[in-house]
C-alpha cells in the first residue's frame, strides 16, 4: 500500500502548525470561512504560512466564497492548494486557476464516480460527513462503506477521524490521504500536540506494508 498522507485542518496558531509539521504532517489546513470557530484572518494565515518549514503543503479552505474574497485572500497569503468545501460548481473551482481539491459530503445514494468526473480539474476529492446545515468540521464519521473502490480521483478521507479509528478507516477505504480537525483538538481551533502526534503515528503505522 502507498504511504497515506496526513492533513491537519483548522490550524489557527503558529505553534500548532509547527507541532503538526514536527509530527510529520504533509499538509495543514487554514479555514477562510468566517462562520467557523476555526476561521483565520489573512494576517493570521500569513504568519502561520511564513513560520512553516519547507515541504508542508498549505491548504486554504473556502465555503462558497465570492470571487473577490478568494482573490483578496490569494493575493495576501501564499497558499499551495485550495479546498472548496461548499456548493461550488466545477466552473467556480476551475475559475480560481489554482490547484484545488473538492469536498464532497457523502450521503447514501451519491454517485461519487460521477462527482469525481464532474470536478475533472481537481487534484483529488475530500470525502466528508454530511450533516444538514453544517458544511464541515462536524467531528462525525460517515459510513465508509459508501465509498466505492477505485474512484477516479485521489481520495482524502475526512470526518470524525482520530488516532482511535484512522487505521480502520485506512484499511477499509484505502485513501490517498486522511484529514482531521476535531479529533486532534484540545478545544475548537486549538490543537493538542500529543493528539496530533498520535494521529500521525497511527496513520504511519496503518500505512506500513
Ligand atoms: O473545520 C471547520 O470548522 C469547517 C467549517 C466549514 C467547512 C469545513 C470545515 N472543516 C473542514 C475540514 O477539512 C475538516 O478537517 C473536516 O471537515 C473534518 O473535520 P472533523 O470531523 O472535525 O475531523
Amino acid at each position: 500500500m502507498a504511504a497515506v498522507r496526513s492533513k491537519i485542518c483548522g490550524i489557527t496558531r503558529i505553534e500548532d502548525a509547527l507541532a503538526a509539521a514536527n509530527a510529520g504532517a504533509d499538509a495543514i489546513g487554514l479555514v477562510f470561512y468566517p462562520k467557523s470557530p476555526r476561521a483565520v484572518s489573512v494576517q493570521q494565515a500569513r504568519a502561520i504560512v511564513a513560520a512553516l518549514p519547507p515541504f508542508v503543503t498549505t491548504v486554504g479552505l473556502f465555503v462558497n466564497a465570492s470571487r473577490r474574497e478568494l482573490d483578496e485572500t490569494l493575493e495576501a497569503v501564499p497558499l499551495d492548494l485550495l479546498q472548496f468545501h461548499g456548493d461550488e460548481t466545477p466552473a467556480q473551482c476551475e475559475g480560481a486557476r489554482r490547484p484545488y481539491i473538492k469536498a464532497l459530503r457523502v450521503r447514501p445514494g451519491d454517485d461519487l464516480v460521477a462527482a469525481c468526473r464532474a470536478y475533472a480539474g481537481a487534484q483529488g476529492v475530500l470525502l466528508d460527513t454530511f450533516v444538514a446545515g453544517v458544511p464541515g468540521g462536524t467531528g462525525q464519521a460517515f459510513d465508509w462503506g459508501l465509498v466505492p473502490a477505485g474512484l477516479p480521483k485521489p481520495v482524502v478521507l475526512a470526518g470524525g477521524l482520530g488516532a482511535h479509528n484512522v487505521a480502520a478507516a485506512i484499511a477499509q477505504v484505502k485513501p490517498w490521504a486522511v484529514d482531521v480537525s476535531g479529533g486532534v483538538e484540545a478545544s475548537k481551533g486549538i490543537k493538542d500536540a500529543a493528539k496530533v502526534a498520535a494521529f500521525i503515528a497511527a496513520v504511519r503505522g496503518a500505512a506500513a506494508p
